[in-house]
C-alpha cells in the first residue's frame, strides 16, 4: 500500500497535544470564536436540509451519487456490509485514546514525519489549537503500536489493516463510478485497479474530540477540504461533523447507525473541473461526550498528473492547470485554501 505524503511535514512544530481531561476552562489558545447560531440545522424547519444517504443495494445507487456529488460533494452510504469491522476499529480507537497521555507522547509524531499521535496535520496555519487529538496511519501502524503497548499491538494492528483493506475496495468502488460518469477511462491507472507498479497514496486518520468545557466557542477541525480524491468517514454516534452549504451554511452531518460518510477531496474537485465539488468541513464539539471519528484518505500515486476533464463540461475550457500530486502537496502544504486559486488558469 503506498504511503501517502504529508502535506503539510515541512511546518510540524507545535505538535504536541494536550491533557484535556486535566482542563476545567477552555483556555484562549483553544478559544476560536461563538459559532453556535450559525448552523442552519440548528433551526427547526419542516424540510430542513441534509445530505443524501444512498444504500450501495439500490440499482439506482450509481445516479443518486453522481446527484450527490455535484450538488454536495458529500453523501451517506449505507448498505456496505462493513458493520462488523466499524465496531471493531471504533473500540481499538477508544482503547488508544483513553491511554494516559504520557502512554500516548510514546507514539508522538516526531518533527517532520507523518504517522502517529499529535495535533491535526493543518494545525501549524491558525493561531488557536483545536480541541482534538489524532492518530495517523499509513500503511502498517506497527511500529507506533509497539511504543503504545510493547506487548499486545497484534490485534490493533490487525483491526486498522482490515479495516484499510475494506476502506481501500470502497473507495475503488465509488471511484470507478465517479470515473465512469466523467467519461474517464479507469482501466488506464493501474492504481486504482491494484495491478502494475503504482499503487494508491493512502492514509488513515483516528480522530478524537473529548469533551469540551465551553464547545460554543471551540473548534474540533477548523474548516479545511480534503487533500485527496475521496475520503470515507465513519462518525461513530455523535455528531460534530458540519459541511458548508452555498447558500444554507452550515449543515449538520446527522450520524446514523452503519452508515459511513463520503468526502470529494480536492483532486477529484481538479479532475472533474469543478463539477463535482470538494466540500469545505469543520468539527464541532460538545460539553458531555468524547466523540471518535476515523477518516481513510485515497489519493493518485505522487507522480500521477491531474487534469481537468472536459467531457461534462459545455465551454470546454480547463479551470485548473494540470499538475501532480507531489505538485499540488507541496503548494497545500505551504498555503491551504489558497491552493485552488493558485492553480486556476
Ligand atoms: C493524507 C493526508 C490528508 C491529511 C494530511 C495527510 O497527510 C494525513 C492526515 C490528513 C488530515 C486528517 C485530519 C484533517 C486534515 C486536514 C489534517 O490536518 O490531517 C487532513 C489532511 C488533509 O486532508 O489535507
Ligand atoms: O471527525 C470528523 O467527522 C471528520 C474529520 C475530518 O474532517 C478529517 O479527518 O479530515
Ligand atoms: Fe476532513
Amino acid at each position: 500500500m503506498g504511503a501517502i505524503s504529508d502535506p503539510y511535514g515541512a511546518h510540524l512544530h507545535h505538535i504536541i497535544p494536550i491533557d484535556f481531561n486535566s482542563i476545567q476552562t477552555l483556555p484562549e489558545s483553544h478559544v476560536w470564536h461563538d459559532h453556535s447560531d450559525e448552523s442552519s440545522s440548528g433551526v427547526p424547519s419542516a424540510d430542513p436540509l441534509s445530505v443524501p444517504v444512498i444504500d450501495l443495494m439500490d440499482p439506482e445507487a450509481p445516479s443518486l451519487m453522481i446527484q450527490a456529488c455535484e450538488e454536495w460533494g458529500i453523501f451517506q452510504v449505507i448498505g456496505h456490509g462493513l458493520t462488523k469491522l466499524m465496531d471493531d476499529v471504533e473500540s481499538e480507537a477508544e482503547k488508544l485514546f483513553g491511554l494516559p497521555v504520557d502512554q500516548k507522547l510514546k507514539a508522538l509524531r516526531s518533527p517532520g514525519g507523518a504517522t502517529g499521535y499529535g495535533r491535526p496535520h493543518i494545525s501549524p496555519f491558525f493561531d488557536k489549537h483545536m480541541w482534538h487529538e489524532g492518530f495517523t496511519i499509513m500503511g502498517s501502524p506497527v511500529d507506533h503500536a509497539k511504543q503504545l503497548w510493547p506487548q499486545d499491538y497484534q490485534g490493533f494492528c490487525d483491526t486498522m489493516d482490515d479495516y484499510q483493506n475494506q476502506m481501500k475496495a470502497l473507495a475503488q468502488k465509488l471511484i470507478h463510478i465517479f470515473f465512469k460518469s466523467l467519461d474517464i477511462n479507469f482501466e488506464e491507472f493501474d492504481w486504482l485497479n491494484d495491478s502494475g507498479s503504482s499503487s494508491p497514496s493512502t492514509a488513515l486518520q483516528l480522530n478524537s474530540y473529548p469533551p469540551c468545557p465551553d464547545p460554543t466557542r471551540a473548534l474540533g477541525m477548523a474548516t479545511h477540504t480534503d487533500t485527496s480524491l475521496v475520503t470515507i468517514v465513519q462518525q461513530c454516534k455523535t455528531s460534530g461533523l458540519q459541511v458548508f452549504k452555498d447558500g444554507a451554511g452550515w449543515v449538520l452531518v446527522q450520524p446514523i447507525p452503519g452508515a459511513l460518510t463520503v468526502n470529494l477531496g480536492d483532486y477529484l474537485h481538479i479532475l472533474s473541473n469543478g463539477v463535482f465539488t470538494s466540500v469545505r468541513h469543520r468539527v464541532v464539539v460538545n460539553q458531555q461526550i468524547q466523540r471518535f471519528s476515523m477518516a481513510y484518505f485515497y489519493s493518485p500515486p505522487r507522480d500521477f498528473t491531474v487534469s481537468p476533464v472536459l467531457s461534462r463540461v459545455l465551454e470546454k475550457v480547463p479551470k485548473y492547470r494540470s499538475l501532480t500530486v507531489k505538485e499540488y502537496v507541496d503548494i497545500k502544504g505551504k498555503h491551504l485554501e489558497k491552493a485552488f486559486s493558485l492553480i486556476q488558469n
